[in-house]
């Protein structure tokens, strides 16, 4: 059988293309090494940020239609995905970084309350706020239930007539007008491909010929027990938070309010280590482990400033922080979704419906050379 479209992976793009493209009755198989759900990717794990606080537009036109389409998929699926908490953002108040966002939020007319530092203990109690930083809350960002989401996801793909291989490995890739697929149990063909590899997609097109520069980075996410149960809890409206340049590293930290693991809140250093994916959990870097202790006694003193769990995941980084989202340089009909960088899933929808555009041989929906991969020439590595 000829499918007219192979994705190869199951995380949260690879499963919103195939979705998109079986609800344009687009015959497709979407190929997963490991047997679902796992938690060898990065779209694992109970939660994620959804926000509009970025400082390219391109992102947030992207977002304006994400959650609309997170909302689709909430109906269809018949499940709750999205829970509304806000997104505190603190950072250093006069500088770059901190301006380009909220003057990006502004421009947009995003909804955003400025918090003024005497008010600040009586909105965000149990914080902290920096000498010398600005705090500015997002008000419609929250958290989505990434496991949640992305079983919907399959699980509309499989609705609308999608097929899903899970368990199988893909070893080869021969392009050509009929690609051809090899897993480790068989072999598949189709008119068009999309990668949606995550943390292997380097590999995964090095069999096509591509080197992209993408680094893979293993990131240790951290649960912190709260002293009081219930004190930055999602149900008492404890937003997600996002700290730029904190003081104790050279990277953001962020949370998300005690919610998965009642009494536990996720605090993470927005960087890692770099690793093989396939080695992931050999590896035990915790330095980063002590900036966030060190972050937490300061900025979060309701915490117990040890972590009560530590979890990984995988971050795949290219060198500008921004996705690759085009077709093959030497195959139009392969199409690639990759380098999310560490906070792709809440663009799962929009990214898959680029995908599957590209791949149906039509218009992207939106200007995509941020996400080129000619970007990267003269910087091969
Ligand atoms: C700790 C952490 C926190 C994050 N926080 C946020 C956040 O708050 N908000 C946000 O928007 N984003 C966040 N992100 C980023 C987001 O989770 C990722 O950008 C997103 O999950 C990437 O999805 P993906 O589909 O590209 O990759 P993956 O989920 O890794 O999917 C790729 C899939 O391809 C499969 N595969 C690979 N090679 C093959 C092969 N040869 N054959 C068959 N299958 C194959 C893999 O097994 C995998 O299932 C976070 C990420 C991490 C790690
Ligand atoms: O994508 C996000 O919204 C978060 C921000 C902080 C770092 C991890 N990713």
């Amino acid at each position: 059988m000829v499918y007219e479209c192979i994705v190869i992976g199951a995380g949260i793009q690879g499963s919103f293309t195939a979705y998109h493209l079986a609800k344009n009755n687009k015959k497709t198989l979407l190929l997963e090494q490991f047997v679902l759900p796992h938690s060898r990717g990065s779209s694992h794990g109970q939660t994620r940020i959804i926000r509009k606080a970025y400082e390219h537009d391109f992102y947030i036109h992207m977002m304006q239609e994400s959650y609309k389409l997170w909302a689709e998929l909430e109906k269809e699926a018949g499940v709750k995905l999205y829970r509304h908490t806000g997104l505190l953002l603190m950072g250093p108040e006069n500088g770059k970084d901190f301006q380009l966002i909220k003057s990006s939020m502004q421009r947009n007319k995003i909804p955003t309350v400025v918090l003024e530092r005497h008010e600040f203990s009586q909105h965000i109690p149990n914080v902290n706020l920096t000498s010398g930083d600005g705090a500015i809350v997002e008000t419609t960002a929250g958290v989505l239930y990434a496991d949640r989401a992305l079983r919907a996801a399959q699980a509309v793909f499989q609705t609308h007539g999608g097929t899903i291989k899970d368990g199988e490995k893909v070893i080869n890739i021969e392009p050509g007008d009929l690609i051809t697929v090899t897993t480790d149990s068989g072999t598949y063909q189709a008119k068009n491909l999309v990668i949606t590899a995550g943390p292997w997609a380097k590999t995964l097109l090095s069999h096509t010929g591509l080197q992209l520069p993408l680094q893979v980075l293993r990131i240790n996410v951290c649960y912190w027990k709260e002293k009081i149960p219930g004190s930055y809890s999602i149900n008492n409206r404890f937003p997600c938070f996002i700290q730029m340049q904190p003081k104790e590293a050279e990277h953001d930290i962020y949370g998300l309010p005690s919610n998965e693991y009642p009494g536990l809140m996720k605090v993470c250093y927005h960087m890692g280590s770099e690793t093989d994916p396939d080695e992931r959990d050999r590896q035990t870097d915790r330095r980063e482990v002590d900036a966030l202790s060190g972050y937490i006694s300061r900025c979060f003193p309701g915490l117990v400033p040890v972590p009560a769990v530590v979890e990984s995941c995988m971050y795949t980084i290219t060198p500008d922080k921004h996705f690759v989202l085009d077709r093959h340089p030497s195959y139009s009909n392969i199409v690639i979704g990759a380098g999310f960088s560490g906070h792709g899933f809440k663009f799962g929808p929009v990214v898959g419906k680029v995908l599957c555009e590209m791949s149906m041989g039509q218009n992207p929906s939106y200007d995509l050379s941020p996400f080129s991969i000619h970007r990267f020439n003269g910087n091969p590595k």
